[in-house]
């Protein structure tokens, strides 16, 4: 059907504009552009998208700033739908926007679906997914909207795709920006740090230009905490406690080994902080750590084994894996990721905490300020978190926490022509390794 035809018929028949996007996205030509108007609203419904928007070609990214221009929605997502017509949606919240950033890739392939399922975010929470691609993963993206329309999940109300952050993380109130460039045969740490510290500069000024003012940040992408810390730097009208960097799967990986080596299913194990760097430079504490309520040396009677087996083990797991599977870690990283979100959406059972890469400024254990480290928080459940008071060192914790910091501040200096310190010197004291590269 020629774009004419379909426009009048249209008109004539008033089609659902979810039909009409169903047509427009089958027309043979892929890089015709469908302008048609939308059906009125009806009372208490939301437009998702203007017609216009409809396209079946790569968007031209559109600069939040212009007034004029509507966000996109994907296909059967450009649809007129009213959250209070049902009966089932009545005592739905309001919609919540969730930004993702790699949306093409393969954590992103877990994740986005375990978000459009309810199971992160609650049964009774619509959300909308804005998913940050780029020219190279465009069509790829494509697919995965296809994917999401094809799942009909009832709480996914939107699904808008782009290539532009300042687009697609208007009004973000979460923003999981998982994209970056992975490390390379032969890529040394400092280029990494160049090259995906740009990308994280550029997304933390479009955050700071469109997202929500409270938008919650979590960086996935490596190396993250530094990433984390220059997104925030570029962010300065967003709180700097908002940006996470992901070191929950690091917590997942240590839960996992303490219940192996005290014969527990890992259920039994709380209290467990990683300190510091994503990196093989981390610190799972088991001074700290609880198994069965009690502390972990009183159950793992084997100091060698946690200082030293134990420890390599959780800061090489990614690397293992990598030798086995051929990839890095994707669904337990998106399980991870989930795990964090929930930390901060729902109140952390007394007594025990999570943890998470979050800034050091005015932390209460002497780690210098200015820097993304893994620490101890709790969270009332209300999106925002405090640091653990009652935590205890020695000197075995200390040096390593001390050996981390020392990383994390040499990374930073390496990025200081992003972060606004001036000019970058890059001598990384000896180049460690992001946890999947060993
Ligand atoms: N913190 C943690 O615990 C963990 C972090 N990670 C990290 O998460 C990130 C994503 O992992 P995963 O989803 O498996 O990776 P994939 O390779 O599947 O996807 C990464 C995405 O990053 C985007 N990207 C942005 N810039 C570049 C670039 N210059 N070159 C290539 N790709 C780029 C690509 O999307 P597009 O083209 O759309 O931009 C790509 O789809 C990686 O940095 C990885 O190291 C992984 C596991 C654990
Ligand atoms: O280096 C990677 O991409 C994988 C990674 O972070 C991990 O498995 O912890």
């Amino acid at each position: 059907m020629a774009v004419a035809e379909l426009s009048s018929s249209y008109t004539k028949t008033s089609l659902h504009s979810s039909q009409l996007s169903f047509l427009s996205n089958r027309l043979s030509n892929p890089s015709r552009r469908i302008d048609l108007q939308p059906l009125p609203p009806t009372r208490n419904a939301r437009v998702v998208c203007s017609v216009a928007s409809i396209q079946v070609q790569a968007p031209v990214p559109v600069h939040a700033e212009d007034p004029k221009m509507k966000r996109e929605c994907y296909g059967v997502f450009y649809v007129t739908y009213d959250l209070k017509a049902e009966e089932q949606t009545k005592t739905w919240k309001k919609m919540i926007n969730i930004a993702v950033s790699g949306a093409a890739g393969m954590i992103s392939n877990h994740l986005l679906f375990k978000l459009a399922s309810g199971e992160v975010f609650g049964r009774d929470q619509p959300i909308a997914l804005k998913l940050l691609g780029s020219e190279r993963s465009f069509q790829a993206l494509e697919g995965v909207a296809m994917e999401l329309e094809d799942s009909l999940y009832p709480l996914l109300k939107e699904v808008s795709i782009g290539i532009d952050p300042y687009d697609v993380f208007q009004d973000a109130e979460w923003a999981l920006l998982i994209g970056a460039k992975p490390r390379g045969p032969g890529m040394e740490r400092a280029d990494l740090l160049e090259i995906n510290g740009k990308i994280f500069a550029e997304q933390g000024k479009a955050l700071n230009a469109v997202a929500s003012r409270n938008v919650k940040v979590i960086v996935v992408g490596n190396p993250c905490n530094t990433n984390a810390l220059i997104c925030l730097k570029n962010a300065p009208n967003i709180p700097a406690k908002n940006f996470h960097a992901l070191t929950r799967l690091d917590e997942n990986r240590a839960k996992c080994q303490l219940a192996l080596k005290a014969g527990v299913f890992y259920d039994k194990v709380s209290n467990m902080t990683i300190w510091g760097n994503h990196s093989t430079t981390q610190v799972p504490d088991f001074l700290n750590g609880r198994i069965d309520g009690l502390p972990v040396e009183e159950v793992i009677k084997d100091t060698k084994w946690l200082e030293e087996d134990f420890t390599e083990k959780i800061q090489k797991r990614g690397g293992v894996l990598i030798k086995k599977w051929g990839r890095s870690s994707a669904a337990s990283t998106s399980v991870s990721i989930v795990d964090a979100i929930r930390s901060l959406v729902t109140p952390t059972p007394e007594g025990d905490w999570f943890s998470s890469g979050v800034f050091t400024n005015g932390n209460p254990y002497g780690v210098a300020e200015e820097l993304v480290f893994s620490m101890p928080c709790r969270s009332k459940g209300d999106g925002d978190y405090e640091l653990v008071k009652d935590v205890i060192f020695d000197d075995y914790l200390l040096k390593r926490i001390t050996k981390a910091e020392a990383e994390l501040l040499a990374e930073k200096k390496c990025v200081a022509h992003l972060i606004g310190e001036g000019i970058a010197v890059c001598d990384l004291p000896e180049d460690t390794m992001l946890p999947g590269e060993m």
